[in-house]
C-alpha cells in the first residue's frame, strides 16, 4: 500500500529539515539524500516541496529512480504515473528501438514462431542476469563470473553462441523454448544481438566471445573424436573456457607469416612450441588455447592447454578488462600430436573456416548495439529540453537522428538479406558465395556505427564523455565502435575480397 499525499502537503515539506518532491505523480523525501546527491544538495534544494518532474528527466535516466526507489514515500492522490516503466523482457515502445520484425506494424518472411519465443526468452533473460552484472563488470573489469557461465551453460546459451551445428541436437534451449536440431542463423542472430543490450562492450568480449570463434576449430578438425567430446563438452557446461590465439605482434591480420613456432619431438609424440600472441581476447583466463603455429610443413593450428610454459598477461585496452585480453606466452610448451587440429600444414583452412561466422557476428552486434545509440538518442531527445524547446523540436538534432534510424534499418536489412543466404546454403557454399558480402557487411556495419556514435556525441554533448549518467551508453559506444573495424580481419583487408 502506498501512501496517499495532496500537492498541498508535499508542499509543507519544503525546508532542509523535511524536503520532499514530486516525480512523475511520486512523492520522494529528499531530507536525508541531500548530502548524498551526486548532482549537489543546491539543486534539490530549490525544487523541494515542489513538481520537480521536468527538471529531473532533463538529467536523469529512469533507472535512477528505480536505484533509489527507497526514497519513494507515497504518491499524489488521484495522480496517475505518466512515465512507461519497462519490465524484464519488455519490448521497447521507443520508435526504431527494435528490429523491424518485432515491431507490430510490419511482417517479416525471415522470422517464425520460434524465433518469437527465443526472442522473448533471451530479452528476458539477458535483462534479469546478464544486464545488471554486465555493467557491474564492465566498471570493475573483472572476469565474468562462474555463476554466470553456468547459468549459460544450463539454458545452453553458451551452446547456441557457438552458432548452428549438431552440437545442438538433443539440447533444450532455456527451458523448452527450442529444440536445439531447430537452431538455425536466424535464432543464432536473435541470442546476439539480445545479449548485446547488455550494453557493455568489453563485457560483451568477455561473455565467451572467445569460445565463438575457436571451439569451431575443435568441432570441425579435431582428429580424434573422443578428444574432441572432452573439450567440447567441458566448454559448453561452463566447466573451461577457451580462447582463439592466432594474432602476434609481428603479424596481426597477415595470419601467413606467425612466428610462433612448433617443432616435433624426436620420438614424434609431441610439439614444442614457443613463440608470443597478442590482443587475445578472453586469453587471460583461459584454460585452452586454440593456437596457430609454424610446422615444419607450413602453419598448422594446435590446441594448448594452459599448464607450464603458458603464461598470460592482461593488456590494457582501451575497453574494460573485462574482455580479458591477454599476451600470451609460449615457453618450451609440451603438446601432445593428438592435439593437432586439422592436418599438419593445413592450419590455414582451419584459421579460415570460423571467419565467416566471426564477422557476421561482429556485423550483427555492432547494428544492435548502433540501434541501442538510437534508442537512447531518441529517449534523451525528448526528455532534454534546452533554449526553451525539447532537443526533438530542433531541426537539426532530427536530422540527425533520420540519418542514424536509416543506417540502422538499411544494416539490418542486409544483415537479414545475408543471415537467410546462410540459411540457405550448404557450409561449403557458404564459404565459397558468402565471404565476400560478409566482409563488405562487416566493413560497412563498423563505419556506420562509428557514424552513428559520432552523431550521438553531438545530440548528447558533454555527457557523452562521461562514463556515469545519462551518456554512458554514448560514451561506451562512441570509444569502442571503432574495434569491428579490426576484430575478425582489418576492413582494410576484407574489403578487398571480391566476392
Ligand atoms: C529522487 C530524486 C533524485 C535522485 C535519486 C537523483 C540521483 C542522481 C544521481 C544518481 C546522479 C548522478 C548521475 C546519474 O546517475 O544520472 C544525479 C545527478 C544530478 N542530479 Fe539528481 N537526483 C534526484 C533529483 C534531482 C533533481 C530534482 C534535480 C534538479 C532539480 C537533480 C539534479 C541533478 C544534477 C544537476 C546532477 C548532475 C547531472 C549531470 O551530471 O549532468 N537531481 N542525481
Amino acid at each position: 500500500m502506498t501512501q496517499n499525499f495532496t500537492r498541498d502537503e508535499v508542499l509543507q515539506n519544503n525546508s532542509e529539515e523535511s524536503l520532499w518532491c514530486i516525480i512523475d505523480s511520486w512523492v520522494y523525501d529528499l531530507t536525508e539524500f541531500l548530502d548524498a546527491h551526486p548532482g549537489g544538495r543546491s539543486v534539490l534544494v530549490q525544487v523541494g516541496g515542489r513538481d520537480a518532474t521536468d527538471d529531473f528527466y532533463n538529467l536523469h535516466r529512469q533507472a535512477v529512480l528505480d536505484r533509489y526507489i527507497h526514497l519513494r514515500i507515497g504518491s499524489i492522490a488521484d495522480e496517475k504515473p505518466r512515465v512507461l516503466r519497462q519490465k524484464p523482457g519488455d519490448l521497447s515502445p521507443v520508435p526504431y528501438a527494435e528490429p523491424a520484425w518485432l515491431a507490430p506494424q510490419f511482417r517479416s518472411p525471415y522470422y517464425n514462431e520460434s524465433h518469437r519465443r527465443l526472442q522473448k526468452a533471451m530479452r528476458h533473460f539477458t535483462d534479469t542476469y546478464v544486464r545488471p552484472e554486465a555493467q557491474e563488470k564492465e566498471a570493475s573489469g573483472q572476469k565474468i563470473s562462474q555463476e554466470l557461465i553456468q547459468r549459460m551453460a544450463s539454458a545452453n546459451i553458451l551452446a547456441m553462441r557457438v552458432g548452428p551445428g549438431e552440437h545442438l541436437n538433443n539440447r533444450n534451449i532455456l527451458n523448452g523454448v527450442l529444440d536445439g536440431k531447430d537452431f538455425d542463423p536466424f535464432h543464432d542472430l536473435i541470442v546476439n544481438q539480445e545479449l548485446v543490450r547488455a550494453a557493455a562492450r568489453g563485457f560483451w568480449d568477455g561473455n565467451m566471445v572467445g569460445m565463438i570463434i575457436s571451439l569451431t576449430a575443435v568441432m570441425h578438425h579435431a582428429n580424434n573424436a573422443a578428444f574432441k567430446e572432452n573439450i567440447v563438452e567441458a566448454c559448453l557446461s561452463g566447466q573451461k573456457t577457451i580462447c582463439l590465439a592466432v594474432s602476434e605482434p609481428f603479424a596481426g591480420s597477415d595470419v601467413a607469416n606467425l612466428r610462433t613456432v612448433a617443432e616435433k619431438t624426436a620420438d614424434g609424440k609431441h610439439y614444442i612450441v614457443n613463440g608470443t600472441k597478442k590482443w587475445i581476447t578472453n586469453g587471460t583466463w583461459c584454460d585452452y588455447f586454440v593456437t596457430a603455429v609454424k610446422t615444419s610443413t607450413g602453419l598448422s593450428v594446435l590446441l594448448i592447454e594452459r599448464g607450464e610454459g603458458v603464461e598470460t598477461k592482461p593488456i590494457k585496452t582501451a575497453y574494460s578488462a573485462a574482455a580479458g585480453t591477454a599476451l600470451v606466452t609460449f615457453e618450451d610448451v609440451k603438446v601432445p600430436v593428438e592435439n593437432l587440429l586439422g592436418g599438419e600444414g593445413r592450419g590455414i583452412y582451419v584459421v579460415l573456416s570460423n571467419f565467416n561466422h566471426e564477422r557476421w557476428m561482429v556485423s550483427s552486434a555492432s547494428i544492435r548495439m548502433s540501434r541501442l545509440v538510437v534508442e537512447e538518442c531518441l529517449k534523451w531527445s525528448h526528455q532534454r529540453a534546452i533554449f526553451g524547446k525539447r532537443l526533438i523540436d530542433q531541426p537539426v538534432i532530427r536530422e540527425k537522428l533520420a540519418k542514424m534510424m536509416a543506417l540502422v534499418e538499411a544494416t539490418q536489412a542486409w544483415l537479414e538479406h545475408i543471415t537467410y543466404q546462410l540459411s540457405q546454403k550448404s557450409y561449403q557454399d557458404q564459404s565459397t558465395d558468402l565471404a565476400g558480402p560478409i566482409g563488405l557487411l562487416k566493413m560497412y556495419s563498423s563505419r556506420c556505427a562509428r557514424e552513428i556514435a559520432e552523431l550521438a556525441v553531438q545530440i548528447f554533448g558533454g555527457r557523452a564523455l562521461t562514463q556515469g549518467g545519462m551518456g554512458n551508453i554514448i560514451e561506451m559506444a562512441h570509444r569502442t565502435s571503432g574495434f569491428d573495424a579490426i576484430l575478425g580481419g582489418s576492413e582494410d583487408i576484407i574489403g578487398k575480397l571480391k566476392r
